[in-house]
């Protein structure tokens, strides 16, 4: 489970399934010598932290073992599931419900892709006419 957790961490990092996270100044809030009002809205791009190479070295690669070497996921830069008192209360359920159909998907079942698929990869990762692929069991 360690590695499947890992490779959806990952995935969720290079596909940003997440854009952005919504937060609003209840206080005058003073960071690195400017001021943001109290009652401003405030947008978390986190796609930035994902592909930020400080933290994720070599960004736009699929390295699941990144996420096994330190420990990435306890980092308050991992904002996947969000962060603070509004943190996703789903994040253990979500991962074991991706994980458990990886588990069925690849033990189980063999997959090709079906004639050529648009991906398109800013701002997202996305399939703009779906992902077409062709699924047989074993
Ligand atoms: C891979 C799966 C999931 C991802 C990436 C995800 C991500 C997020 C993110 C980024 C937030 C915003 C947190 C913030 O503003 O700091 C959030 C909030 C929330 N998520 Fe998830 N989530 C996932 C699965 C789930 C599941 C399975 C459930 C329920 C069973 C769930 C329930 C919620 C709820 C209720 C909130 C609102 C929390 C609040 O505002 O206090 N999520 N999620």
């Amino acid at each position: 489970m360690t590695f499947t957790r890992a490779v959806i961490f990952e995935t969720l990092r290079l596909a940003t399934v997440v854009n952005g996270l919504m937060r609003k100044t209840t206080q005058d809030v003073e960071m690195n010598g400017h001021v943001i009002p109290k009652g401003w809205r405030i947008y978390v791009h986190t796609r930035e932290i994902n592909y930020d190479p400080f933290m994720y070295p070599d960004p736009t690669t699929f390295n699941p073992w990144r996420w096994l070497e330190k420990n990435t996921e306890s980092h308050p830069h991992f904002m996947m599931f969000g962060g603070g008192g509004r943190m996703c209360p789903g994040k253990e359920v979500g991962t074991v419900e991706i994980a458990t159909f990886l588990h069925y998907f690849v033990t189980r079942y063999r997959w090709e892709e079906e004639g050529r698929n648009a991906i398109l990869r800013f701002p997202r990762v996305v399939a703009p006419n779906g992902l077409h692929i062709r699924v047989q069991d074993y």
